[in-house]
Protein backbone atom coordinates (compact mmCIF):
# COMPACT_ATOMS: atom_id res chain seq x y z
CA UNK A 1 0.00 0.00 0.00
CA UNK A 2 1.13 3.38 -0.94
CA UNK A 3 1.15 4.85 2.88
CA UNK A 4 3.77 2.44 4.17
CA UNK A 5 6.81 3.56 2.39
CA UNK A 6 5.92 6.99 3.53
CA UNK A 7 7.09 6.12 7.53
CA UNK A 8 9.65 3.90 7.10
CA UNK A 9 11.98 4.72 4.78
CA UNK A 10 15.58 5.03 6.19
CA UNK A 11 18.07 7.78 5.38
CA UNK A 12 19.84 5.51 3.32
CA UNK A 13 17.26 4.91 0.92
CA UNK A 14 17.47 8.67 -0.07
CA UNK A 15 21.09 8.56 -0.56
CA UNK A 16 21.17 4.80 -2.42
CA UNK A 17 17.70 3.86 -3.57
CA UNK A 18 15.87 6.81 -4.73
CA UNK A 19 16.88 9.35 -7.35
CA UNK A 20 16.09 13.10 -6.15
CA UNK A 21 14.85 15.97 -7.35
CA UNK A 22 14.58 19.24 -5.27
CA UNK A 23 10.98 20.44 -4.43
CA UNK A 24 9.78 23.25 -6.66
CA UNK A 25 10.61 26.80 -4.57
CA UNK A 26 6.34 27.01 -4.81
CA UNK A 27 6.31 24.17 -1.99
CA UNK A 28 6.27 24.78 1.71
CA UNK A 29 10.09 25.06 3.04
CA UNK A 30 12.11 22.34 3.84
CA UNK A 31 13.17 20.80 7.46
CA UNK A 32 16.74 21.38 8.06
CA UNK A 33 17.08 17.69 9.57
CA UNK A 34 15.21 16.32 6.52
CA UNK A 35 18.04 18.14 4.04
CA UNK A 36 20.67 16.64 6.28
CA UNK A 37 19.48 13.39 5.01
CA UNK A 38 19.06 13.93 1.27
CA UNK A 39 20.47 13.07 -1.54
CA UNK A 40 20.99 15.43 -4.71
CA UNK A 41 20.09 13.97 -7.79
CA UNK A 42 17.23 13.78 -9.63
CA UNK A 43 14.65 12.59 -12.66
CA UNK A 44 11.47 10.59 -11.21
CA UNK A 45 7.84 10.77 -12.01
CA UNK A 46 6.76 8.15 -9.87
CA UNK A 47 3.98 9.46 -7.28
CA UNK A 48 5.20 7.24 -4.69
CA UNK A 49 9.19 7.96 -5.59
CA UNK A 50 8.12 11.91 -5.53
CA UNK A 51 6.53 11.01 -2.06
CA UNK A 52 9.54 9.59 -0.32
CA UNK A 53 11.97 11.89 -1.55
CA UNK A 54 10.18 15.00 -0.16
CA UNK A 55 11.25 13.53 2.91
CA UNK A 56 8.20 11.68 3.51
CA UNK A 57 5.57 14.13 2.57
CA UNK A 58 2.99 12.79 0.32
CA UNK A 59 2.75 14.69 -2.82
CA UNK A 60 -0.52 15.00 -3.74
CA UNK A 61 -2.00 17.24 -6.55
CA UNK A 62 0.07 17.89 -9.75
CA UNK A 63 -1.26 21.03 -11.32
CA UNK A 64 0.56 22.82 -14.87
CA UNK A 65 0.32 26.61 -13.68
CA UNK A 66 2.05 29.28 -15.83
CA UNK A 67 4.50 26.33 -17.57
CA UNK A 68 5.27 25.55 -13.99
CA UNK A 69 5.07 22.02 -12.42
CA UNK A 70 3.25 23.07 -8.85
CA UNK A 71 3.42 20.22 -6.46
CA UNK A 72 0.70 20.29 -3.20
CA UNK A 73 2.05 18.95 -0.15
CA UNK A 74 -0.66 17.08 2.30
CA UNK A 75 -0.62 19.37 5.30
CA UNK A 76 2.25 21.60 3.53
CA UNK A 77 1.24 24.48 5.23
CA UNK A 78 1.19 22.79 8.64
CA UNK A 79 4.42 20.74 8.40
CA UNK A 80 6.01 24.26 7.45
CA UNK A 81 4.19 26.28 10.01
CA UNK A 82 5.83 23.22 12.67
CA UNK A 83 9.34 23.60 11.04
CA UNK A 84 9.50 27.52 12.04
CA UNK A 85 9.04 25.92 16.18
CA UNK A 86 12.04 23.85 15.30
CA UNK A 87 13.85 26.21 14.03
CA UNK A 88 13.80 28.66 16.93
CA UNK A 89 15.71 26.23 19.39
CA UNK A 90 18.69 26.07 16.90
CA UNK A 91 21.78 26.70 19.06
CA UNK A 92 20.03 26.05 22.14
CA UNK A 93 21.73 22.80 24.80
CA UNK A 94 18.56 21.75 26.45
CA UNK A 95 14.84 22.47 26.50
CA UNK A 96 13.79 25.15 29.20
CA UNK A 97 10.31 26.60 30.18
CA UNK A 98 11.85 29.72 28.72
CA UNK A 99 13.34 28.59 25.23
CA UNK A 100 10.04 27.09 24.38
CA UNK A 101 8.02 29.63 24.87
CA UNK A 102 8.21 31.02 20.96
CA UNK A 103 8.60 27.49 19.49
CA UNK A 104 5.40 26.43 21.04
CA UNK A 105 3.37 29.93 19.79
CA UNK A 106 4.81 28.50 16.48
CA UNK A 107 3.20 25.48 17.26
CA UNK A 108 -0.04 26.92 18.58
CA UNK A 109 -0.32 29.22 15.49
CA UNK A 110 0.24 26.40 13.27
CA UNK A 111 -2.33 24.03 14.43
CA UNK A 112 -4.88 27.16 14.49
CA UNK A 113 -4.31 27.88 10.42
CA UNK A 114 -4.49 24.10 10.15
CA UNK A 115 -8.07 24.76 11.41
CA UNK A 116 -7.39 22.41 14.14
CA UNK A 117 -10.31 22.99 17.17
CA UNK A 118 -9.37 24.86 19.85
CA UNK A 119 -9.75 22.99 22.71
CA UNK A 120 -7.98 20.47 21.07
CA UNK A 121 -4.67 23.24 20.22
CA UNK A 122 -5.22 24.15 24.14
CA UNK A 123 -4.76 20.73 25.08
CA UNK A 124 -1.80 19.60 22.88
CA UNK A 125 0.10 22.69 23.73
CA UNK A 126 -0.21 22.23 27.15
CA UNK A 127 0.84 18.61 26.89
CA UNK A 128 3.71 19.13 24.94
CA UNK A 129 4.92 22.13 26.97
CA UNK A 130 5.02 19.90 30.23
CA UNK A 131 6.86 16.89 29.03
CA UNK A 132 9.10 19.00 26.90
CA UNK A 133 10.35 20.89 30.42
CA UNK A 134 10.65 17.67 31.75
CA UNK A 135 12.20 15.59 29.35
CA UNK A 136 16.31 15.73 30.27
CA UNK A 137 19.13 15.28 28.41
CA UNK A 138 19.83 12.56 25.83
CA UNK A 139 23.05 11.91 24.51
CA UNK A 140 23.49 12.73 20.98
CA UNK A 141 19.70 14.13 20.56
CA UNK A 142 19.56 18.09 19.96
CA UNK A 143 16.84 19.91 22.02
CA UNK A 144 14.68 20.57 18.66
CA UNK A 145 15.03 16.98 17.87
CA UNK A 146 13.48 16.44 21.22
CA UNK A 147 10.65 18.50 20.55
CA UNK A 148 9.81 17.04 16.85
CA UNK A 149 9.40 13.78 18.76
CA UNK A 150 7.06 15.26 21.75
CA UNK A 151 4.69 16.74 19.15
CA UNK A 152 4.76 13.09 17.37
CA UNK A 153 3.87 11.24 19.82
CA UNK A 154 1.46 13.82 21.26
CA UNK A 155 0.07 13.97 17.33
CA UNK A 156 -0.25 9.91 17.48
CA UNK A 157 -2.31 10.58 20.54
CA UNK A 158 -4.50 12.94 19.55
CA UNK A 159 -5.27 10.71 16.73
CA UNK A 160 -6.00 7.70 19.16
CA UNK A 161 -2.61 6.00 19.14
CA UNK A 162 -3.27 2.48 17.46
CA UNK A 163 -4.86 1.62 13.81
CA UNK A 164 -8.64 1.50 14.86
CA UNK A 165 -9.35 -2.12 12.74
CA UNK A 166 -13.10 -2.49 11.59
CA UNK A 167 -15.14 -5.03 13.54
CA UNK A 168 -17.00 -8.03 11.91
CA UNK A 169 -19.68 -9.94 13.23
CA UNK A 170 -18.84 -13.38 14.81
CA UNK A 171 -21.98 -14.63 12.50
CA UNK A 172 -21.75 -13.59 9.13
CA UNK A 173 -22.59 -11.09 7.40
CA UNK A 174 -20.80 -8.46 8.59
CA UNK A 175 -23.07 -5.23 8.30
CA UNK A 176 -21.51 -1.82 7.64
CA UNK A 177 -23.53 1.17 7.64
CA UNK A 178 -22.36 4.56 5.79
CA UNK A 179 -23.89 7.52 6.73
CA UNK A 180 -22.81 11.13 5.71
CA UNK A 181 -23.62 14.41 3.80
CA UNK A 182 -23.94 15.01 0.51
CA UNK A 183 -21.13 14.36 -1.82
CA UNK A 184 -18.75 13.84 0.47
CA UNK A 185 -17.88 10.64 -1.19
CA UNK A 186 -20.11 7.69 0.46
CA UNK A 187 -20.96 6.07 -2.76
CA UNK A 188 -17.30 5.76 -3.75
CA UNK A 189 -16.12 4.83 -0.32
CA UNK A 190 -18.65 1.79 -0.34
CA UNK A 191 -17.00 0.46 -3.07
CA UNK A 192 -13.97 1.16 -2.59
CA UNK A 193 -15.05 -0.70 0.76
CA UNK A 194 -16.06 -3.73 -0.92
CA UNK A 195 -12.83 -3.67 -2.99
CA UNK A 196 -10.68 -3.37 -0.10
CA UNK A 197 -12.42 -5.79 2.26
CA UNK A 198 -12.36 -8.43 -1.11
CA UNK A 199 -8.17 -8.26 -1.05
CA UNK A 200 -8.94 -9.76 2.21
CA UNK A 201 -10.79 -12.56 1.27
CA UNK A 202 -14.28 -11.67 2.56
CA UNK A 203 -16.91 -11.86 -0.11
CA UNK A 204 -19.10 -8.92 0.08
CA UNK A 205 -22.61 -7.29 -1.61
CA UNK A 206 -23.45 -3.67 -1.46
CA UNK A 207 -27.19 -2.45 -0.88
CA UNK A 208 -27.78 1.07 -2.49
CA UNK A 209 -30.00 2.72 0.03
CA UNK A 210 -29.57 6.31 -2.20
CA UNK A 211 -33.21 6.62 -3.12
CA UNK A 212 -33.10 10.43 -3.42
CA UNK A 213 -30.02 10.53 -6.01
CA UNK A 214 -31.34 7.92 -8.50
CA UNK A 215 -27.53 8.58 -10.72
CA UNK A 216 -26.21 7.73 -6.90
CA UNK A 217 -27.84 3.98 -7.67
CA UNK A 218 -26.27 3.88 -10.84
CA UNK A 219 -23.11 5.37 -10.25
CA UNK A 220 -23.02 2.58 -7.24
CA UNK A 221 -24.07 -0.52 -9.68
CA UNK A 222 -21.37 0.98 -11.75
CA UNK A 223 -18.37 0.75 -9.14
CA UNK A 224 -19.78 -2.31 -8.26
CA UNK A 225 -19.22 -3.93 -11.44
CA UNK A 226 -15.36 -2.51 -11.50
CA UNK A 227 -14.75 -4.15 -8.12
CA UNK A 228 -16.75 -7.17 -9.00
CA UNK A 229 -18.73 -6.89 -5.96
CA UNK A 230 -22.60 -7.64 -6.29
CA UNK A 231 -25.13 -4.41 -5.90
CA UNK A 232 -28.67 -5.35 -4.15
CA UNK A 233 -30.77 -2.04 -5.97
CA UNK A 234 -34.67 -1.61 -5.54
CA UNK A 235 -35.44 1.46 -7.17
CA UNK A 236 -36.01 4.74 -5.39
CA UNK A 237 -39.92 4.18 -4.39
CA UNK A 238 -39.21 1.91 -1.66
CA UNK A 239 -38.10 3.10 1.71
CA UNK A 240 -34.04 3.24 2.55
CA UNK A 241 -35.23 0.83 5.51
CA UNK A 242 -37.34 -1.89 3.68
CA UNK A 243 -34.20 -1.74 0.90
CA UNK A 244 -32.24 -2.41 4.09
CA UNK A 245 -34.25 -5.75 5.13
CA UNK A 246 -34.25 -7.05 1.54
CA UNK A 247 -30.59 -6.24 1.02
CA UNK A 248 -29.91 -8.14 4.23
CA UNK A 249 -31.71 -11.19 3.36
CA UNK A 250 -30.07 -11.37 0.30
CA UNK A 251 -26.86 -10.90 1.28
CA UNK A 252 -27.61 -14.14 4.05
CA UNK A 253 -29.30 -16.46 1.49
CA UNK A 254 -25.97 -15.66 -0.53
CA UNK A 255 -24.00 -16.22 2.66
CA UNK A 256 -21.83 -12.97 2.10
CA UNK A 257 -19.68 -12.28 4.53
CA UNK A 258 -19.97 -8.36 4.51
CA UNK A 259 -22.63 -6.41 3.40
CA UNK A 260 -22.72 -2.62 3.28
CA UNK A 261 -25.09 -0.23 2.93
CA UNK A 262 -24.72 3.23 1.03
CA UNK A 263 -27.10 5.71 2.40
CA UNK A 264 -28.60 8.95 0.85
CA UNK A 265 -26.65 12.63 1.87
CA UNK A 266 -28.12 15.68 2.85
CA UNK A 267 -26.76 19.02 2.15
CA UNK A 268 -27.43 19.65 6.12
CA UNK A 269 -28.35 17.40 8.88
CA UNK A 270 -31.52 17.43 9.22
CA UNK A 271 -34.77 15.31 11.63
CA UNK A 272 -35.67 13.36 8.39
CA UNK A 273 -32.74 12.40 7.34
CA UNK A 274 -31.58 11.29 11.07
CA UNK A 275 -34.82 9.40 11.84
CA UNK A 276 -34.43 7.54 7.92
CA UNK A 277 -31.40 6.38 9.32
CA UNK A 278 -32.27 5.32 12.53
CA UNK A 279 -34.83 3.35 10.95
CA UNK A 280 -32.26 1.92 8.37
CA UNK A 281 -30.04 1.15 11.74
CA UNK A 282 -32.75 -0.94 13.41
CA UNK A 283 -33.13 -2.95 10.36
CA UNK A 284 -29.72 -3.62 9.55
CA UNK A 285 -28.37 -4.16 13.06
CA UNK A 286 -25.13 -3.29 11.66
CA UNK A 287 -21.75 -3.90 12.72
CA UNK A 288 -20.06 -0.89 12.20
CA UNK A 289 -21.59 2.29 11.62
CA UNK A 290 -19.09 4.85 9.67
CA UNK A 291 -19.86 8.28 9.06
CA UNK A 292 -17.86 9.40 5.72
CA UNK A 293 -16.55 13.22 6.17
CA UNK A 294 -14.91 15.22 4.14
CA UNK A 295 -10.90 16.15 5.23
CA UNK A 296 -11.26 19.80 3.46
CA UNK A 297 -13.83 20.47 5.80
CA UNK A 298 -11.56 20.79 8.54
CA UNK A 299 -12.60 21.00 12.46
CA UNK A 300 -16.48 20.65 10.53
CA UNK A 301 -15.80 17.06 10.05
CA UNK A 302 -14.97 16.66 13.84
CA UNK A 303 -18.31 18.58 14.82
CA UNK A 304 -20.23 16.39 12.26
CA UNK A 305 -18.83 12.93 13.41
CA UNK A 306 -19.56 14.17 17.55
CA UNK A 307 -23.35 14.96 16.21
CA UNK A 308 -23.67 12.14 14.14
CA UNK A 309 -22.33 9.90 16.78
CA UNK A 310 -25.33 11.72 19.68
CA UNK A 311 -28.24 11.07 17.30
CA UNK A 312 -27.60 7.67 15.73
CA UNK A 313 -24.96 5.87 17.23
CA UNK A 314 -21.81 5.84 15.11
CA UNK A 315 -18.50 3.42 15.33
CA UNK A 316 -16.37 5.76 13.52
CA UNK A 317 -15.36 7.27 10.80
CA UNK A 318 -13.79 7.15 7.40
CA UNK A 319 -12.14 10.92 6.04
CA UNK A 320 -12.01 11.04 2.53
CA UNK A 321 -9.95 13.32 0.26
CA UNK A 322 -6.82 13.73 2.08
CA UNK A 323 -5.09 13.77 -1.05
CA UNK A 324 -6.95 16.98 -1.74
CA UNK A 325 -5.76 20.45 -0.02
CA UNK A 326 -6.95 19.52 3.37
CA UNK A 327 -5.25 21.24 6.17
CA UNK A 328 -5.41 18.23 8.08
CA UNK A 329 -7.66 20.05 11.09
CA UNK A 330 -9.90 17.37 10.37
CA UNK A 331 -7.65 14.48 10.45
CA UNK A 332 -6.10 16.02 14.02
CA UNK A 333 -9.85 16.49 15.51
CA UNK A 334 -11.74 13.62 14.96
CA UNK A 335 -11.31 11.56 17.37
CA UNK A 336 -10.12 14.13 20.14
CA UNK A 337 -13.50 16.27 19.81
CA UNK A 338 -15.87 13.38 18.89
CA UNK A 339 -14.21 9.95 21.18
CA UNK A 340 -14.75 8.11 17.64
CA UNK A 341 -11.99 7.07 15.31
CA UNK A 342 -11.01 7.57 12.16
CA UNK A 343 -10.91 4.13 10.92
CA UNK A 344 -10.07 4.60 7.14
CA UNK A 345 -9.33 7.42 4.75
CA UNK A 346 -9.75 8.03 1.43
CA UNK A 347 -7.09 9.28 -0.53
CA UNK A 348 -7.77 9.50 -3.97
CA UNK A 349 -10.64 8.51 -6.66
CA UNK A 350 -9.04 5.65 -7.46
CA UNK A 351 -10.79 2.27 -6.21
CA UNK A 352 -7.80 1.43 -4.51
CA UNK A 353 -7.43 4.59 -2.52
CA UNK A 354 -9.13 3.08 0.49
CA UNK A 355 -6.96 2.41 3.13
CA UNK A 356 -6.67 2.54 7.47
CA UNK A 357 -5.69 5.31 8.81
CA UNK A 358 -2.53 5.01 10.72
CA UNK A 359 -1.73 7.52 13.72
CA UNK A 360 1.81 6.93 13.82
CA UNK A 361 2.47 7.32 9.98
CA UNK A 362 0.21 10.41 9.83
CA UNK A 363 2.15 12.37 12.39
CA UNK A 364 4.98 11.36 9.97
CA UNK A 365 4.02 12.88 7.02
CA UNK A 366 2.63 16.11 8.94
CA UNK A 367 5.79 16.79 10.97
CA UNK A 368 8.18 15.08 7.59
CA UNK A 369 10.74 13.98 9.73
CA UNK A 370 10.40 10.11 9.86
CA UNK A 371 14.58 10.12 9.84
CA UNK A 372 14.91 12.33 13.38
CA UNK A 373 11.91 10.20 14.60
CA UNK A 374 13.74 6.93 14.47
CA UNK A 375 16.95 8.39 15.36
CA UNK A 376 15.29 9.96 18.53
CA UNK A 377 13.67 7.20 19.38
CA UNK A 378 17.23 4.68 19.09
CA UNK A 379 18.82 7.28 20.56
CA UNK A 380 16.07 7.40 23.31
CA UNK A 381 16.32 3.19 23.46
CA UNK A 382 19.85 2.43 24.01
CA UNK A 383 21.15 5.85 25.81
CA UNK A 384 19.90 6.79 28.80
CA UNK A 385 20.82 9.48 30.32
CA UNK A 386 22.02 7.55 33.75
CA UNK A 387 23.60 5.53 31.15
CA UNK A 388 25.33 8.06 29.66
CA UNK A 389 26.52 9.65 32.45
CA UNK A 390 28.11 6.78 33.89
CA UNK A 391 29.87 5.69 30.78
CA UNK A 392 31.13 9.77 30.56
CA UNK A 393 32.25 9.08 34.08
CA UNK A 394 34.06 5.71 33.45
CA UNK A 395 35.98 7.13 30.41
CA UNK A 396 37.11 10.55 32.29
CA UNK A 397 38.51 8.34 35.05
CA UNK A 398 39.92 5.71 32.38
CA UNK A 399 37.84 2.56 33.54
CA UNK A 400 36.26 2.04 30.29
CA UNK A 401 36.59 -1.68 30.51
CA UNK A 402 35.21 -5.02 28.44
CA UNK A 403 31.83 -4.89 30.27
CA UNK A 404 31.58 -0.96 28.87
CA UNK A 405 32.73 -2.33 25.95
CA UNK A 406 30.22 -5.07 25.38
CA UNK A 407 27.53 -3.16 26.38
CA UNK A 408 28.24 -0.72 23.88
CA UNK A 409 28.89 -3.21 21.03
CA UNK A 410 25.23 -4.68 22.00
CA UNK A 411 23.77 -1.00 22.18
CA UNK A 412 24.76 -0.85 18.61
CA UNK A 413 23.32 -4.21 17.42
CA UNK A 414 20.12 -3.08 19.51
CA UNK A 415 19.77 -0.35 17.47
CA UNK A 416 19.40 -2.57 14.72
CA UNK A 417 21.46 -3.16 11.78
CA UNK A 418 24.62 -0.75 11.71
CA UNK A 419 23.98 0.70 8.65
CA UNK A 420 21.14 2.11 9.16
CA UNK A 421 21.82 3.78 11.94
CA UNK A 422 25.36 5.02 10.31
CA UNK A 423 22.85 5.94 7.35
CA UNK A 424 21.24 8.12 9.99
CA UNK A 425 23.68 10.10 11.54
CA UNK A 426 24.32 13.14 9.10
CA UNK A 427 28.03 13.20 7.53
CA UNK A 428 28.24 9.44 8.07
CA UNK A 429 26.34 8.46 4.91
CA UNK A 430 29.50 8.15 2.69
CA UNK A 431 30.19 4.28 4.53
CA UNK A 432 30.05 1.59 1.71
CA UNK A 433 27.78 -1.58 2.92
CA UNK A 434 31.69 -3.59 2.67
CA UNK A 435 32.58 -1.56 5.33
CA UNK A 436 29.56 -2.28 7.56
CA UNK A 437 29.46 -5.44 6.74
CA UNK A 438 33.58 -5.84 7.67
CA UNK A 439 32.64 -3.74 11.23
CA UNK A 440 29.56 -5.84 11.69
CA UNK A 441 31.52 -9.24 11.20
CA UNK A 442 34.39 -7.82 13.71
CA UNK A 443 31.81 -6.98 16.42
CA UNK A 444 31.08 -10.41 16.82
CA UNK A 445 34.05 -11.34 16.79
CA UNK A 446 35.16 -9.36 19.67
CA UNK A 447 31.47 -10.02 21.77
CA UNK A 448 33.02 -14.09 21.19
CA UNK A 449 36.26 -13.16 22.69
CA UNK A 450 34.97 -11.10 25.81
CA UNK A 451 32.60 -13.61 26.79
CA UNK A 452 34.80 -16.07 27.84
CA UNK A 453 36.97 -13.43 29.64
CA UNK A 454 36.25 -13.50 33.88
CA UNK A 455 34.65 -10.79 35.39
CA UNK A 456 37.64 -10.34 36.98
CA UNK A 457 39.38 -10.06 33.42
CA UNK A 458 36.22 -7.92 32.05
CA UNK A 459 36.88 -5.51 35.02
CA UNK A 460 40.85 -5.06 34.51
CA UNK A 461 41.84 -5.32 31.02
CA UNK A 462 45.10 -4.91 32.10
CA UNK A 463 44.72 -8.62 33.66
CA UNK A 464 45.05 -9.38 29.54
CA UNK A 465 47.59 -6.91 28.90
CA UNK A 466 50.21 -8.29 30.96
CA UNK A 467 49.48 -12.34 30.54
CA UNK A 468 50.07 -13.66 27.34
CA UNK A 469 48.75 -16.75 28.45
CA UNK A 470 45.30 -15.34 29.87
CA UNK A 471 45.31 -14.29 26.11
CA UNK A 472 46.29 -17.36 25.11
CA UNK A 473 43.16 -18.72 26.90
CA UNK A 474 40.53 -16.65 25.59
CA UNK A 475 42.10 -17.19 22.45
CA UNK A 476 40.94 -20.93 22.62
CA UNK A 477 37.93 -20.92 24.05
CA UNK A 478 36.43 -18.13 21.74
CA UNK A 479 37.62 -20.32 18.83
CA UNK A 480 39.67 -16.64 17.71
CA UNK A 481 43.72 -16.39 17.44
CA UNK A 482 45.82 -15.01 20.09
CA UNK A 483 46.37 -12.00 17.48
CA UNK A 484 42.95 -11.50 17.51
CA UNK A 485 42.60 -11.43 21.10
CA UNK A 486 46.00 -8.89 21.51
CA UNK A 487 44.17 -6.91 18.89
CA UNK A 488 41.14 -6.48 21.15
CA UNK A 489 42.86 -5.58 24.50
CA UNK A 490 44.91 -2.97 22.27
CA UNK A 491 41.75 -1.66 21.41
CA UNK A 492 40.40 -0.96 24.51
CA UNK A 493 43.30 0.50 25.76
CA UNK A 494 43.22 2.44 22.50
CA UNK A 495 39.83 3.21 22.79
CA UNK A 496 40.19 4.64 26.24
CA UNK A 497 42.21 7.18 25.17
CA UNK A 498 40.03 8.34 22.27
CA UNK A 499 37.32 8.57 24.03
CA UNK A 500 39.02 10.70 26.23
CA UNK A 501 39.90 12.80 23.49
CA UNK A 502 36.70 13.17 22.52
CA UNK A 503 35.16 14.05 26.01
CA UNK A 504 37.90 17.03 26.00
CA UNK A 505 35.80 18.59 23.14
CA UNK A 506 32.67 18.56 25.38
CA UNK A 507 32.02 22.00 27.20
CA UNK A 508 31.97 21.81 30.54
CA UNK A 509 32.20 17.75 30.91
CA UNK A 510 28.32 17.81 29.22
CA UNK A 511 27.13 14.78 27.61
CA UNK A 512 28.40 15.21 23.60
CA UNK A 513 25.96 16.78 21.27
CA UNK A 514 25.80 14.67 18.19
CA UNK A 515 27.65 17.48 15.92
CA UNK A 516 30.38 17.96 18.66
CA UNK A 517 31.28 14.41 18.46
CA UNK A 518 31.21 14.54 14.46
CA UNK A 519 33.52 17.67 14.68
CA UNK A 520 35.77 15.99 16.93
CA UNK A 521 35.99 12.68 14.98
CA UNK A 522 36.48 14.69 12.00
CA UNK A 523 39.64 16.82 13.27
CA UNK A 524 41.24 13.30 14.46
CA UNK A 525 41.02 11.73 10.93
CA UNK A 526 42.36 15.28 9.80
CA UNK A 527 44.89 15.63 12.42
CA UNK A 528 48.43 16.10 10.71
CA UNK A 529 50.96 13.88 11.46
CA UNK A 530 53.17 14.36 14.52
CA UNK A 531 50.45 16.91 16.37
CA UNK A 532 47.36 15.23 17.83
CA UNK A 533 47.88 11.51 16.15
CA UNK A 534 50.77 11.86 17.68
CA UNK A 535 49.92 13.37 20.91
CA UNK A 536 47.26 10.69 20.98
CA UNK A 537 49.70 8.02 20.35
CA UNK A 538 51.83 8.89 23.25
CA UNK A 539 48.60 9.10 25.67
CA UNK A 540 47.88 5.80 24.41
CA UNK A 541 51.61 4.55 25.82
CA UNK A 542 51.58 6.51 28.84
CA UNK A 543 47.90 5.45 29.37
CA UNK A 544 48.44 1.69 29.01
CA UNK A 545 51.54 2.09 30.80
CA UNK A 546 49.72 3.37 33.90
CA UNK A 547 46.78 0.74 33.38
CA UNK A 548 49.31 -2.32 33.39
CA UNK A 549 52.74 -1.13 35.24
CA UNK A 550 54.64 -2.27 32.86
CA UNK A 551 53.82 -2.20 28.96
CA UNK A 552 54.97 -5.80 27.05
CA UNK A 553 57.90 -4.57 25.22
CA UNK A 554 57.16 -7.05 22.40
CA UNK A 555 53.54 -5.19 22.01
CA UNK A 556 50.07 -7.36 21.44
CA UNK A 557 50.60 -9.02 18.19
CA UNK A 558 54.32 -10.59 19.00
CA UNK A 559 53.73 -12.57 22.43
CA UNK A 560 52.95 -15.74 22.83
N1 LIG B 1 -9.82 13.26 -4.60
C1 LIG B 1 -10.70 12.48 -4.02
N2 LIG B 1 -11.97 12.47 -4.47
C2 LIG B 1 -12.86 11.68 -3.86
C3 LIG B 1 -12.49 10.85 -2.77
N3 LIG B 1 -13.61 10.18 -2.38
C4 LIG B 1 -14.59 10.58 -3.20
N4 LIG B 1 -14.16 11.48 -4.10
C5 LIG B 1 -14.91 12.17 -5.14
O1 LIG B 1 -15.92 12.95 -4.54
C6 LIG B 1 -17.05 13.06 -5.40
C7 LIG B 1 -18.30 12.72 -4.63
O2 LIG B 1 -18.29 11.35 -4.33
P1 LIG B 1 -19.62 10.48 -4.15
O3 LIG B 1 -19.18 9.12 -3.80
O4 LIG B 1 -20.52 10.64 -5.29
O5 LIG B 1 -20.23 11.22 -2.92
P2 LIG B 1 -21.56 10.86 -2.09
O6 LIG B 1 -21.29 11.16 -0.69
O7 LIG B 1 -22.02 9.52 -2.41
O8 LIG B 1 -22.51 11.93 -2.69
P3 LIG B 1 -24.12 12.00 -2.55
O9 LIG B 1 -24.63 10.74 -3.15
O10 LIG B 1 -24.45 13.21 -3.35
O11 LIG B 1 -24.42 12.12 -1.12
C8 LIG B 1 -16.76 12.12 -6.55
O12 LIG B 1 -16.32 12.87 -7.64
C9 LIG B 1 -15.65 11.23 -6.04
O13 LIG B 1 -14.82 10.76 -7.07
C10 LIG B 1 -11.14 10.89 -2.30
O14 LIG B 1 -10.71 10.23 -1.34
N5 LIG B 1 -10.30 11.72 -2.97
Amino acid sequence: MESLTFSTVSSRHFSTTFPRKTTSSLTSSTSPHALSFRSSNSSSSSRELWGIVNSQRVVTGRRERRGLIIRAEMFGQLTSGLESAWNKLKGEEVLTKENIVEPMRDIRRALLEADVSLPVVRRFVQAVSEQAVGVGVIRGVKPDQQLVKIVSDELVKLMGGEVSELTFAKSPPTVILLAGLQGVGKTTVSAKLALYLKKQGKSCMLIAGDVYRPAAIDQLVILGKQVDVPVYTAGTDVKPAEIARQGLQEAKKKNVDVVIMDTAGRLQIDKTMMDELKDVKRTLNPTEVLLVVDAMTGQEAAALVTTFNLEIGITGAILTKLDGDSRGGAALSVKEVSGKPIKLVGRGERMEDLEPFYPDRMAGRILGMGDVLSFVEKAQEVMKQEDAEDLQQKIMSAKFDFNDFLKQTRAVAQMGSMSRVLGMIPGMGKVTPAQIREAEKSLQIMEAMIEVMTPEEREKPELLAESPARRKRIAKESGKTEQQVSQLVAQLFQMRVRMKNLMGVMQGGSVPALSNLEEAMQAEQKAPPGTARRKRRSDSRKQFAGSSGRPNPRGFGGGN
